[in-house]
């Protein structure tokens, strides 16, 4: 591992990865690789989460085109240098900002949505110009395979490497040293992932779930609620980070909204939802099981009904939840929806801030100013009212967790940013320095006195007459040597300013930027 890892930083140092046509080449290419590839790809994940092709496309695929089209039509500007604001001490100067990559970055991705969860980071890490290693979770075992086997085909195999594998494998992976990993998965391996950096000093993004809370107000659509609740529920079997874990409302909400979910249910998948192509199963058996084991000793109040065989748990409410029972302890991550009655908003906001900060929140209501109060008295990764899941979609929003469920975030310009250092650049020429005395040993009341009038623009009348009379001075110099200079032919010699910005790249300075514009 350590080799190939070797093999992929020397790759980066040779400096292939920066230019931007070579990002734009790569991420044209990975958008080949999923159109001429889709049916692959779709089979793939299908057969990971016993998925509708059409499901995949519409939960995954098209996710990953549109991350593609965005880095392509906004990665010119992402990546070119911005100017800085500069102060009075460094106005002739150059400052600006400019992403630059990381280096190697490793990309671990789980298993509930394989291809977007391990794809999407990679464009982020493409576009901003570094090498890159992917785990993809092995418990989609046809995802991972198929990205083994079409990502070498598209993409430059020096720079981009795919390693597929278990606990061993990732753990191997944890050894080396890395500029950056993106894991995506639970809060324990979270705390390995980290653990494992903090040896190399390597940041981490860390994308994990925990439990989204739900409330919905009395002052609400009930039928649109329990619409939009039921579709990012079921979705994928309940399978999704950001799924609405539990619902909070007042306990006379709670039988209609029974009612209208069940409802809900039947239009959606039919009277046999075991029949639907469009209600997947869990995962694995190991999670079919732990699943089971959180309806132990509650009411259901709709569906229930599993079978160990295929792996199908019913969607299912439960009514009355006791806050301290197993369901509401863990992340459930399937296809169980409990309902926890509380009195009234603020109960709601208490309920919520008691427990760890969710990876998403959900706020029902006519009211705007309640999901506002929502919003402004508690905490989570991402929040949106009066629907579910839908700020995943939206790839000008960061994508990604706080405190337990995760640090960091991506998707569009976060992604790029993640995968950048926000390098500052400021560029002096060499003269000025009757100004710099004011900073150079020995120090004195008058120098801190100046550097205070030049940094905290702290003004007193003497010095702010002797700047003006400097002013004049410089702008009478300038009057006297341009008309010297119109009066003597050019020399062709340029100023010091003019060498400045010519000896720098062009991608290096923001006012002769990669694309020859100038500001
Ligand atoms: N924030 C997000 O975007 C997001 C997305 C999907 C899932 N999740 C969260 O992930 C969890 C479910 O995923 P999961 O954890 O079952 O995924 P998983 O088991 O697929 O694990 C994720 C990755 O961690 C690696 N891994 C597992 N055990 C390891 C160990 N001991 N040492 C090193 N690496 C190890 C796996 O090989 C895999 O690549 C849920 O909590 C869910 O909310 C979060
Ligand atoms: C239009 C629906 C897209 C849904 C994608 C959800 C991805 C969630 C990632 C976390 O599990």
């Amino acid at each position: 591992m350590e080799r190939q890892v070797q093999r992929l930083r020397q790759t980066f140092r040779s400096g292939r990865s920066r230019p931007l046509r070579f990002r734009l080449q790569q991420l044209e290419a990975l958008r080949r690789m999923v159109q001429e590839r889709e049916k692959d790809i779709l089979a793939a994940i299908a057969a990971d989460l016993s998925k509708s092709e059409l499901n995949a496309y519409s939960h995954e695929v098209i996710t990953i085109l549109g991350e593609i089209d965005f880095m392509l039509g906004n990665l010119p500007e992402l990546a070119s240098a911005r100017p800085a604001k500069k102060n009075l001490l460094t106005m002739m100067d150059e400052a600006y900002v400019q992403p630059e990559p990381l280096g190697v970055v490793l990309i671990i991705g789980a298993w509930n949505y394989p291809f977007v969860l391990t794809l999407q980071p990679l464009v982020g890490a493409i576009a901003a110009g570094n090498a890159a290693i992917v785990k993809p979770s092995e418990l989609s075992e046809n995802t991972a395979k198929i990205l083994a086997e079409l990502l070498p085909q598209y993409l430059d195999q020096d720079l981009y490497m795919i390693v597929n594998g278990g606990v061993e494998e990732t753990t191997e992976l944890l050894r080396q040293r890395f500029d950056h990993i993106l894991y995506t998965g639970n809060t324990a391996v979270g705390k390995i992932v980290m653990e494992a950096a903090a040896k190399h000093l390597t940041p981490v993004t860390l994308e994990l779930g925990g439990k989204s809370p739900c409330y919905i107000d009395r002052d609400c659509d009930l039928d649109v609620a329990c619409r939009r609740i039921t579709w990012g529920k079921y979705m994928n079997c309940g399978q999704t980070c950001i799924a609405p874990d539990y619902i909070l409302c007042e306990a006379s909400l709670q039988d209609q909204i029974v009612q209208k979910i069940k409802d809900t249910v039947k239009d959606f998948y039919g009277e046999n939802v075991k029949a639907s192509p469009d209600y997947e199963r869990i995962i694995n058996l190991r999670h079919f099981k732990r699943i089971k084991s959180l309806l132990e000793g509650q009411k259901i109040a709709f569906g229930g009904e599993t079978d160990e065989a295929t792996r199908y748990i019913a969607p299912t409410i439960l009514t009355d939840v006791d806050p301290n029972s197993k369901v509401m302890q863990e992340e459930i991550f399937g296809p169980i929806l409990p309902i926890v009655s509380v009195k009234n908003v603020e109960e709601a906001i208490n309920f919520i801030n008691d427990r760890e900060k969710p990876l998403a929140l959900y706020i029902f209501s006519h009211n705007n100013k309640l999901i506002k109060r929502v919003i402004d008295e508690t905490s989570s990764g991402g929040v949106t009212g009066n629907d579910v899941i839908m700020h995943f979609t939206v790839n000008s929003l960061p994508f990604g967790g706080v405190g337990a469920s995760g640090m960091g975030a991506y998707h569009g310009k976060y992604s790029f940013d993640t995968f950048s250092h926000q390098r500052p650049c400021l560029l002096k020429g060499l003269k000025g320095e009757s100004v710099n005395k004011l900073r150079y040993p020995p120090n004195s009341e008058s120098k801190v006195s100046w550097s205070k009038f030049f940094l905290l623009k702290q003004f007193n009348k003497g010095r702010l007459q002797l700047l003006l009379l400097v002013c004049l001075v410089a702008v009478a110099a300038v009057i006297v040597k341009h008309s010297v200079h119109s009066r003597v032919p050019s020399s062709g010699q340029m100023s010091f300013r003019d060498v400045d910005l010519l000896d720098f790249p062009a991608s290096s300075s923001p006012c002769l930027g990669d694309n020859g514009t100038s500001c």
